[in-house]
């Protein structure tokens, strides 16, 4: 897949997460610190990397900074990006499952080796759920894109 990723800060996690993706086969394209003389803010650096998944440009999106609190806020201001801030692995299964997040969200504070692995272990493996329910809550949140809050 192409994946954008942006860290507000050049963090050795975050280049871990670069060459993790790019050990599994990824295309990467990089912004904010981890792009010499790309501006850093969290909000200008995750908005740029939300906005290539959003146009087609990019397959999914990485956005982190130091919580990652302001990276996934940033990414989910973009229409058509639907941004999960995961800190386990559960939760990232559950954003690809349920909420066919396109973003993910990570706190470079947080998130360790180990746990990055487990969590782009199960962010990979993960797969949209085909069921009903969870499909008309994604095509809600979808609308919203458009203004429009009924189905
Ligand atoms: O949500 C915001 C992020 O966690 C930032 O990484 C945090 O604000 C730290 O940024 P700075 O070191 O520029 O204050």
């Amino acid at each position: 897949m192409r994946i954008s990723v942006s860290s507000d800060m050049d963090e050795p996690v975050a280049r871990s997460l670069v060459a993790a993706l790019r050990e599994r086969g990824h295309e990467v394209r990089t912004h904010g610190a981890l792009r010499p003389g790309d501006d850093p803010q969290w909000a200008v650096c995750s908005e740029a990397a939300a906005r290539e998944v959003a146009d087609g440009t990019a397959d999914q999106a990485v956005v982190c900074c130091w919580t990652g609190t302001g990276a996934s806020i940033a990414a989910n201001k973009v229409p058509g990006v639907r941004a999960a801030l995961c800190t386990d692995a559960y939760t990232a299964d559950g954003a690809r499952r349920w909420n066919d997040a396109n973003v993910l969200a990570l706190s470079l504070r947080l998130t360790s080796q180990p746990l990055l692995t487990e969590i782009l272990d199960a962010w990979f493996a993960g797969e949209p759920s085909a069921d009903a329910e969870d499909r008309q809550n994604v095509d809600r949140v979808r609308l919203l894109d458009h203004g429009k809050t009924r189905m």
